[in-house]
Order: C-alpha cells, then sequence, then structure tokens
C-alpha cells in the first residue's frame, strides 16, 4: 500500500506484545494510519508494557502486575489481535470471551490455530479471521496471508486486509492453503536470514574477516534483492546476467543441482507444514 493513501482503523486490542504484535504495530503507528483511541497492547512482562511508557498512541497493560490486563484491553475494542504462542490461544480466548464487545474481530496470527478452534472458544456474536504474517512487517515490508472464518463478513475481511496493508502485502486464501503460506512468507525471513549467516561463515572460511564478510555478504543479499524489484526483470533473466558462460559462476550454480537445492527447500518447507498442523492438534 502506498505511503500515501490514508488508513482509518477501529479500537484495536493487541495481546501478547512480542516479535510479531510489535512488527504489525509499528506499521499501525505509521503517519498514514490512524486508530481510533490508542492501541491497546498486553504482554506479560510489566518491563515490556513500560517500554511503550513515551508512547501516547499506545496504552499497555501487563498481565505479571494486572491479571485483568487482557479483559481490560478488549473491553470496547472492536479488532482484537491475539499474538500469543499457539498453545496460548485457546485458555487465552476462554479468558477474554466474556468483555468482548458485540460484533468485535478476533484476529490471529497464531500458527496453526485453525479458526474453528477459535470459533469453539468464542461467543457466537464474535468473527474469527486467521492471519499468517510476517517479521518484515516491521519496516512495512510484510507479507501476510488472511483466511476468513465462517462467522466473518466480507466487510470484515476488507477491513482485516486494510489494517495488514499498513504494513505491506496481502494474500487472501483459503484457510486449508494458510500452513502452505506460512512455511514459504511466515518461516521466509529466518530462511534468508540462515543463508545469510551460512554464507558469512563461508566468506570467512575464505579467509575474510567477519566485517568484510558481512559487508559482501550483506550488501550482496541488499543489492541482489533491490535490482529484482527495481529493474522489473525475472530471477532467471537476472541470474543469466551473472552466469557467464563456461565462467565462474556457472560451476558453483552446478554443484547447487547437483545437491537439489529445490528439493531440499520442499522438505523444509514440508517440515513447517508438518509442525503447524502438530500445533493445529495441539501438540
Ligand atoms: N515471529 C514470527 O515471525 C511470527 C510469529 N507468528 C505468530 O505470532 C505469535 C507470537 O509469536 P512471537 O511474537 O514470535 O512470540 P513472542 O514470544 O515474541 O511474543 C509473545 C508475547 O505474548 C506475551 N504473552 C504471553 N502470555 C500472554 C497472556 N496470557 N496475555 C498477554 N500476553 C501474553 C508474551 O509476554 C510475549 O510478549 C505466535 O502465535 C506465532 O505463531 C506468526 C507469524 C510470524
Ligand atoms: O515459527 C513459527 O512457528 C512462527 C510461524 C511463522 C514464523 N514464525
Amino acid at each position: 500500500m502506498s505511503e500515501n493513501t490514508q488508513v482509518t482503523l477501529p479500537t484495536i486490542a493487541m495481546l501478547g506484545a512480542g516479535s510479531m504484535a510489535r512488527a504489525i504495530l509499528a506499521g499501525l503507528l505509521a503517519p498514514h494510519v490512524s486508530v481510533e483511541g490508542a492501541v491497546r497492547v498486553t504482554n506479560r512482562s510489566a518491563d515490556n508494557a513500560a517500554s511503550f511508557d513515551n508512547e501516547p498512541r499506545v496504552q499497555a497493560w501487563a498481565t505479571a502486575t494486572n491479571p485483568e490486563a487482557n479483559l481490560e484491553a478488549v473491553r470496547g475494542a472492536a479488532i482484537v489481535l491475539v499474538a500469543v504462542k499457539p498453545a496460548m490461544v485457546p485458555d487465552l480466548l476462554d479468558e477474554i470471551s466474556p468483555a468482548l464487545a458485540e460484533g468485535a474481530i478476533v484476529v490471529s496470527v497464531a500458527a496453526g490455530v485453525t479458526t474453528a478452534t477459535m470459533e469453539a472458544h468464542l461467543p457466537e456474536h464474535v468473527s474469527v479471521i486467521r492471519t499468517m504474517p510476517n517479521t518484515p512487517s516491521k519496516i512495512g515490508l510484510g507479507v501476510t496471508g488472511i483466511a476468513a472464518g465462517t462467522r466473518s463478513t466480507p466487510a470484515q475481511l476488507d477491513l482485516i486486509c486494510g489494517m495488514f496493508s499498513t504494513v505491506g502485502e496481502v494474500i487472501v486464501l483459503p484457510e486449508n492453503m494458510i500452513d502452505a503460506l506460512g512455511s514459504i512468507s511466515g518461516s521466509g525471513p529466518a530462511y534468508v536470514f540462515y543463508f545469510i549467516e551460512q554464507l558469512t561463515k563461508v566468506a570467512i572460511t575464505h579467509g575474510f574477516s567477519a566485517e568484510q564478510a558481512q559487508k559482501m555478504v550483506q550488501g550482496t543479499f541488499r543489492g541482489a534483492v533491490e535490482l529484482l524489484a527495481q529493474s522489473g526483470e525475472e530471477p532467471q533473466e537476472l541470474r543469466r546476467q551473472v552466469t557467464s558462460p563456461k565462467g565462474s559462476t556457472e560451476r558453483a550454480i552446478a554443484v547447487f543441482d547437483d545437491a537439489n537445492i529445490e528439493a531440499i527447500l520442499l522438505k523444509g518447507t514440508q517440515a513447517a507444514i508438518a509442525r503447524s498442523e502438530e500445533m493445529a492438534r495441539g501438540e
């Protein structure tokens, strides 16, 4: 979404102000977004809540010091974003159910927790929408998959798409595809950082200092991704431009092809999907 598109959102409560919720919150606090009232956030520790002391657009509670924190935060909120660990979601929904406003939308970012599970733990008058965002949301470059629940309306889905559009791209999809999306874009930033870590180690093995290795690897990832974004070319074409016939890159790519990187990535994403399915069963 363009930085200039003004977005207006109703009252929002975010339960579980950890890495993911804070990344989304950063987008909600951008100048082109206006949220009704302060964004209400909760988490466990008082220190974490205190980190919002100088942010007037956020009202924070800690469950460690106020056992009613979640109930107070959701009272009157139109959108309730649930961002605690997946195993904690059912208990949290039971806890907040009595305080939820009529017609509130409960939006979960939790991996593996189905809309059926959430709907079973919430009153009938509350709608559920399941999402799978990623941490680059923090800088407005997130990708979020969004799936409707059985009780959500098209207008509610649009509202939540608008909310996540403040932090990047949005893909609406059927719920049975959300674990697969999570295995690509939800977990994906970790894969990218992992490749950066591995290539940095390799550079050090070749005799470069840690500082040189960091500069060459991070500069190359950044430059390549930016070139892809700015050139409008396909990755295959940009790769061809680097890979001179009978040159050195060709030899490296042949080694990667022999190792069947695609099959390894498929296996990794299948393992991530299997884990999401375990979490859906509460394991
Ligand atoms: N980190 C990521 O890249 C992504 C995470 N997610 C989902 O986001 C959720 C949170 O993950 P992270 O932010 O990584 O975890 P985190 O551990 O950084 O954050 C969880 C937060 O929940 C708080 N919390 C725990 N119990 C609470 C309670 N009863 N009431 C209020 N707050 C409570 C904790 O204090 C902590 O601040 C998970 O369900 C995960 O599946 C989804 C997509 C990407
Ligand atoms: O690792 C996890 O379970 C969460 C979901 C996708 C990214 N982080």
